[in-house]
């Protein structure tokens, strides 16, 4: 059924378990996430960032996640991950999605505060739930870079007056992640993530989620983080399923042949991160 990310992350902070956010790009993807909650009875957030809504176009996502959410037996969320632009993300509310990121993590600590309490304000009126971005978490994928060297750990303290200023429902925070691939093993400040759980009180939100160790994941996840933002994996499952298919069956041309093991592989790898997440029957 078709719920606000508060409805799912709330449940999930108050009871100490995490719930995957995957990045949609297309039907097997939504199929995939989807077929994935329902077989471990797990709540799930649909994702699409800018790159993927200019990819797919907006009313296509929110078709096919409305669609999948309104028939899925678990509760699932529609998010727009990463918005920086405010007529997308007012475009994104109109078209029904039920939880919105203002990333404004690229301002200065005043502006940020600024453009998120004006997307609180106009996501709260439609009964969307917003996440917003303090510290930079650093990496590359298709619209997002941030070098290592810019990539700044969040503040505690700012991140006190930042929740009370805006009145955000959930906040991503920096504390070693980075989008995409990794080149070595990312180690996480769990220190400063103790810190800031103590202090906001509130669900949290781990970005570049992808290739982090298990362990530590599970670590983070008992020190407070509730939404973990999971995209590159998926691609890479996606990947690799197409590429042995096309290299063993050179002859098949069907869309259908080709995507369907690319769905199952990629179902596979999301009902592996909801067992890691503590997300299993919670539904
Ligand atoms: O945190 C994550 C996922 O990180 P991961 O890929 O490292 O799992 N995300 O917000 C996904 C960002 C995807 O952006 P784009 O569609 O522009 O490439
Ligand atoms: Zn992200």
């Amino acid at each position: 059924m078709l719920v606000t990310g508060k409805e799912i992350l709330q449940d999930a902070h108050k009871k100490g378990y995490a719930v995957g956010a995957f990045n949609v790009n297309n039907m097997e993807i939504v199929q995939a996430i989807i077929q994935a909650a329902e077989e471990t009875n797990s709540p799930v957030i649909l994702q699409a960032s800018q790159g993927g809504l200019k990819y797919a176009g907006v009313e296509y996502i929110a078709a096919m996640a409305k669609v999948a959410a309104e028939k899925a037996k678990v509760p699932v969320a529609i998010h727009l991950d990463h918005g920086t632009d405010f007529t997308q993300i007012v475009k994104c509310i109109r078209n029904g999605f039920t939880s919105v990121m203002i990333d404004g993590s690229k301002h200065p600590f005043e502006e940020n505060i600024a453009v998120t309490k004006k997307v609180v304000e106009i996501a709260h009126a439609a009964g969307v739930s917003v996440e917003a971005e303090l510290g930079k978490i650093g990496g590359t994928e298709d619209d997002i870079t941030v070098d290592e060297k810019d990539a700044t750990f969040t503040d505690p303290d700012e991140a006190e007056k930042f929740v009370k200023e805006t009145g955000v429902d959930y906040l991503a925070i920096a504390i070693g992640t980075a989008h995409g691939p990794y080149k070595g093993e990312p180690k996480l400040d769990f220190d400063r993530l103790k810190t800031i759980k103590e202090r906001l009180n509130m669900p949290l939100v781990l970005h570049g989620s992808s290739g982090v160790p298990e362990e530590s994941i599970k670590k983070a996840v008992s020190l407070g983080i509730n939404k973990i933002n999971i995209d590159t994996d998926i691609r890479l499952a996606f990947n690799g399923a197409v590429r042995d298919f096309v290299k063993n069956n050179p002859d098949v041309y069907d869309p259908r042949k080709i995507l369907g093991p690319a769905r199952e592989a990629m179902k596979e790898v999301i009902k592996g991160k909801m067992t890691i997440f503590g997300s299993v029957d919670r539904a």
